[in-house]
């Protein structure tokens, strides 16, 4: 009875992953998984009347382990901060990549993947509206190099990049994007606002780099993304969310898709939205293998993949 009330609301929830090992796994692992949920969702569960009196120390611990016995779903490896942050000085320095480059495929694999889950056709409009949020560091410019993308694509993009890092590479992404008419905003609009303008919200914030508690401005930005209903498209990490543990606290953003970058991240596997994909098709095999990354195979010539 128990089991069959968390099943039924997992199922309700879409929580697939969790779901699938929920039904196949023994009862201790049930129950640490259940705690698990329990404590990315701060809001009671909807059509049940399961009440949970654990402490936080106890459910950040069962999350700990989950993230820790389930590094290899499906045989793919996913990247820890610090991992996330080797790789990355992996690609720069032995492979001798330059962050532009990188920086221009990611941004173009998160154009492609707003496309691929918002197509006009089914948007209704001939340019979807889209509002690219950018941070202060490369995930902020992977959305400024979207933002580019998007409008060659056909969307109507404008873009909010209240911290701008006094760096030549963001300089001259923002200068292509003024000269190509696309709009910067002063302020962020009213998540009413948002929903009335905007098919598609871009969450370029903070990728792998982000840690602890959000700082301004980003607080309050985050206040008024997550009230907004319009589909959020993350790259590399949902902002808010530590980069392994996810977002225990329920307060970061909750995209409907995530591009995760190179590799998927430790918190990826909790991400419970519809459009997850695998972009920046440019890992090399060796670097791969070190790593114990099992990545996908890409269909053709495409720069994003489904996971
Ligand atoms: N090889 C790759 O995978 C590539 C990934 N790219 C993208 O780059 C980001 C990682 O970029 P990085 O500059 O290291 O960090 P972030 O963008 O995540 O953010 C750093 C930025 O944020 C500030 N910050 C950190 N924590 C907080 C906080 N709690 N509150 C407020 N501000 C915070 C920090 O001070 C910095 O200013 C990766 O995820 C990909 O999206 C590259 O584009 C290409 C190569
Ligand atoms: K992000």
């Amino acid at each position: 009875m128990f089991l069959a009330s968390v099943r039924n609301y997992f199922s309700l929830t879409g929580r697939r992953l969790i779901a699938r090992r929920l039904s196949s796994s023994r009862i201790g692992t049930s129950f640490r998984l259940f705690l698990l949920a329990v404590s990315c969702h701060s809001q009671p569960l909807s059509g049940t009347t399961l009440r949970v009196s654990a402490n936080n120390r106890t459910l950040i611990e069962a999350h700990r382990r989950l993230m820790t016995d389930s590094g290899s779903e499906r045989g793919r490896r996913y990247l820890g901060q610090e991992e996330a942050r080797e790789f990355d000085n992996s690609l720069f320095n032995d492979y001798k990549f330059s962050i532009d480059q990188l920086m221009e495929v990611a941004g173009l694999c998160v154009a492609q993947a707003v496309v691929r889950s918002y197509p006009a056709s089914e948007v209704g409009v001939a340019s979807p509206r889209v509002l690219v949020v950018c941070g202060p560091g490369n995930n902020g410019g992977d959305g400024l190099v979207a933002a580019r993308h998007l409008l060659f694509m056909g969307y109507d993009p404008e873009i909010y990049y209240p911290k701008r890092t006094p760096k030549d590479i963001y300089k001259i992404l923002v200068a292509q994007c003024e000269k190509l008419n696309v709009r910067f905003l002063t302020e962020l609009p009213s998540a009413p606002d948002i929903d009335r303008d905007y098919h598609v919200i871009v969450d370029a914030i903070f990728g792998f780099s982000f840690k602890g508690a959000v700082r301004s401005p980003f607080d309050t930005v985050l206040a008024t993304l997550v009230q907004c209903s319009t589909p959020i498209a993350s790259v590399d990490v949902p902002s808010g969310w530590d980069v392994e543990n996810g977002d225990p606290n329920g307060t970061g953003l909750k995209p409907d898709t995530l591009v995760s970058l190179t590799a998927p991240k430790t918190c990826s596997q909790l991400f419970t939205g519809r459009h997850h994909y695998l972009g920046l098709r440019m890992v090399p095999r060796e670097l791969a293998s070190q790593y114990k990354l099992d990545l996908p195979p890409y269909p053709g010539t495409d720069q994003i993949v489904r996971l």
